[in-house]
């Protein structure tokens, strides 16, 4: 496993209010980074009081008992596929690195129809289903903004070609609102060494909001120069911090490579308390509708990028839910 550089990347923080403005910056960071923070603020933003509320909701669901957070297990048939609780070492991002599953829980929440989750939630999340639904649609506005200003930076004529495929109304997607726990553990030196809370791995959709809380660091990304580096939790100490945002491999695929689907982990800190404090996070996962072809999108910079490359073609493309699918089984001990 390679070292941490211990140098934080300097991950541009963008205000998204005017789309028209920002499209060719934001292209230019992510195709660098593929990480970037937009400034939570606007329109669309999301309200840091719903975001505590949300982190309460999930250490209150992680401190329940194994025997409750059991009835919602992922491999219950009643959730349904990707949806409900992950055990510890339940999910390993990096098969092909990790003797052990990754030091971590996870809750799963799919998409929600007409307002309503389509799975059972435990009776802590369940008896606040409505305020889940709203924080969930709010990410997804967040991500169609976010998507509509890559299209202007990518020049696609049709400013909605990507929010057009991310439209809830059109049909099931992978889209996946995710608590996660990773709890201190109190184990030896040399299983610390080994472990990592969530393997290397880059993530399956379209875009990816993240969510941390301050003093609770851990996640670190691959950068162009091969070292990892680690992300803060608030770069500029705002009052409302910034929302994390990745670029998935749908984008990736979508561009031939030119918006970066990059790497990343989350380890055990060095510094501070061996075995690490307790770390919470909220992850929206933007998927399009499952159907979705990864063919490349029609932006002059795009065909660019590609040009020279092995192309994509209508006969050997694959959907949205493929990509998700092949990923899952290579991570997930499910049947
Ligand atoms: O918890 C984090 O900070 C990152 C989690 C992550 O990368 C993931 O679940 O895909
Ligand atoms: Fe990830």
């Amino acid at each position: 496993m390679t070292v941490s550089n211990g140098l934080p990347l300097d991950i541009p923080v963008i205000d998204l209010s005017d789309e028209s403005k920002v499209g060719k910056d934001v292209v230019e960071v992510v195709s660098r980074l593929g990480f970037l923070f937009v400034k939570n603020a606007g329109e669309d933003e999301i309200l840091q009081e719903h975001i505590n509320h949300l982190f309460k909701l999930s250490q209150a669901f992680f401190s329940s008992p194994v025997a409750v957070k059991e009835t919602c297990s992922i491999n219950s048939n009643k959730s349904g596929k990707n949806k409900g609780w992950l055990s510890m070492g339940e999910e390993t991002l990096d098969p092909g690195n990790q003797k052990r599953g990754d030091v971590k829980e996870a809750f799963n929440i799919g998409e929600f129809i007409d307002g309503k989750a389509q799975q059972p939630l435990p009776e802590v999340l369940a008896a606040h289903h409505d305020e889940i639904a709203r924080f969930q649609a709010s990410c997804h506005a967040l991500c169609n903004r976010i998507l509509r200003t890559l299209a202007r930076g990518l020049e696609i004529t049709e400013g909605d070609w990507f929010a057009q495929r991310h439209d809830q109304s059109k049909g099931p997607s992978g889209s996946v609102l995710r608590l996660l726990y990773y709890p201190t553990v109190s184990g030896d030196t040399d299983s610390l060494t080994e472990d990592i809370r969530a393997g290397a791995h880059s993530d399956y959709g379209s875009v990816t909001l993240l969510f941390q809380l301050p003093g609770q660091p851990g996640l670190e990304i691959l950068t162009p120069q091969g070292t990892w580096s680690p992300v803060p939790v608030n770069p500029n100490n705002d009052p409302t911090p910034p929302v994390l945002v990745n670029i998935g491999d749908l984008l990736s695929y979508w561009t031939n490579g030119l918006l970066k689907s990059t790497v990343h982990r989350v380890i055990f800190p060095n510094t501070g308390k061996k075995g690490g404090d307790d770390r919470y996070s909220i992850v929206y996962f933007c998927h399009p509708q499952d159907d979705e072809k990864l063919l490349p999108v029609p932006s002059p910079l795009v065909e660019q990028h590609g040009a020279g490359k092995a192309q994509v073609t209508a006969e050997n493309v694959m959907t949205a839910r493929d990509h998700l699918n092949n990923r899952l089984a290579a991570t997930y001990k499910l049947s």
